[in-house]
């Protein structure tokens, strides 16, 4: 008989392959735990391990147990095997990797920082059916951000009302009009109704301007209702659906992403909620993790932040951007949206800082423009063609003046 202990899952010598998860955290260990002691607790609990030393026949053992095999200050290395692992089911992999473990009193904190996913994962996965290139494929973004607003006040608007604000913004230059994260199906303004009459707006707009734009109606709920409004999305002529991808959960997004791949619609991925998760900088999921997970599950675009230019403390974490655009087994990149407290001001830092394969999201920043949405949309476009065209802001307010007026009222500082 053997008994399996929490040492059997700590050595500092094991070398992860490249079929293994490797995972890494920042933990602080409970006052009486060591940090051997505490990672060990930790690939045990979010393997196959517990608390009582266990006796089962060797041959029984399948070696699904992690392996604690790096340890450097704060921050621990645990690797998993692949076998522990339900293809395609990202929910049990987090059950795993940030699931009880959170919460054990082994550690007074743990935070699931980044990880390195290997093929034998990530083929199990779709990814993104458009990512980066939804901005030639689907729209006539060209090599420029993407822009998008979404209607203030958030919720609340009737119908006519906000697909008035719609048109107004896409007639302005955004190419995307996006629900706000809590805007679903409400009697002041019900789905369906709102989906065809924006969806209508929007043919009138490209027919008028000659480009392609788009509408990100909010599919978020129940994960049966969420596809049947997938279904409708596709019927009134969408190419596009948005997710709260944090408040539906991941298994929504997978039975979402599947529906999507049937009708060619792309994701853009919300993530309220996720500061729940990752504005802590000692406990929680990353929001580097967050995207990766969104990524393996296949949004096309997802929030992550805004360079620290905008109103929320949305976790810029280093280098995300490389990671949504980095290799992981051909998994194709993810188009990042920054979003939060942007307005034309803002602009060409916020390109000098991510570049410009990106979403530009602004929702006070144009509807708040003391000309109106139309010229706040116009200012948005204006501040984005000077940034590319490397003439600064105030230069190019000279001759414009939607940006000059939004120059004059915002400046180049967001409020919070
Ligand atoms: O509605 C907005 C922004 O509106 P506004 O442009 O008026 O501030 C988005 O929900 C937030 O950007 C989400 O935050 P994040 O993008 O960090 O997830
Ligand atoms: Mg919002």
């Amino acid at each position: 008989m053997t008994g399996i202990e929490y040492d059997d899952f700590l050595d500092r010598e094991y070398d992860p392959d490249s079929t293994d998860l490797v995972c890494t955290f920042t933990i602080d260990p409970a006052e009486d735990m060591s940090m051997e002691a505490a990672a060990s607790r930790v690939a045990s609990e979010s393997s196959n391990g517990t608390w009582a030393a266990l006796h089962v026949d060797e041959d029984e053992l399948t070696h699904l147990g992690a392996v604690a095999c790096g340890i450097d200050g704060d921050e621990i290395t645990v690797a998993y095997p692949a076998e522990l692992f339900e293809a395609g089911s990202m929910p049990q992999i987090l059950s795993c990797i940030a699931g009880n473990i959170m919460g054990m009193k082994a550690v007074d904190a743990i935070r699931l920082e980044d990880c390195e996913w290997p093929g034998s994962i990530t083929s199990g996965f779709p990814g993104p059916q458009f990512g980066t290139s939804v901005a030639r494929e689907k729209l006539d973004a060209g090599d420029r951000p993407i822009l998008a607003t979404v209607p203030k006040p958030k919720v609340g608007l009737s119908t006519d009302a906000h697909v008035r604000v719609g048109e107004e913004a896409w007639r302005g230059g955004v190419d995307l009009l996006k629900d706000d994260e809590n805007l679903t199906d409400q009697e002041f303004n019900p789905f369906e109704d709102r989906l065809a009459e924006s969806l209508a707006a929007r043919d009138r707009v490209e027919e008028d301007v000659g480009e392609r734009k788009d509408y990100l109606v909010n599919v978020t709920a129940e994960t049966n209702e969420m596809v049947e409004r997938v279904d409708l999305v596709a019927e009134h002529g969408g190419g596009f659906v948005m997710v709260d991808i944090i408040t539906c959960g991941w298994s929504a997004v997978q039975s979402v992403r599947d529906r999507c791949e049937k009708h060619g619609l792309a994701i853009h991925a919300h993530r309220a909620m996720h500061a729940a998760f990752d504005r802590m900088d000692h406990h929680g999921v990353s929001m580097r993790v967050i995207a990766q997970i969104a990524r393996l599950c296949g949004v096309d675009h997802i929030h992550t932040g805004t360079a620290g230019l905008g109103k929320l403390a949305n976790e810029d974490t280093p280098g995300i951007n490389d990671w949504l655009h980095g290799d992981c087994h051909g998994l194709d990149p993810v188009l990042p949206v920054a979003s939060g407290g942007l307005h034309p001001g803002v602009v060409d830092r916020l390109i000098d800082a991510l570049g410009t394969d990106i979403c530009i999201q602004a929702g006070g920043g144009i509807h708040g423009h003391p000309d109106g949405t139309h010229a706040g949309a116009k200012a948005l476009r204006q501040a984005t063609d000077a940034s590319l065209e490397g003439v600064p802001l105030e230069e190019y307010a000279q001759d414009h003046a939607e940006l000059r007026t939004a120059l004059q009222k915002w400046g180049s500082e967001t409020p919070r």
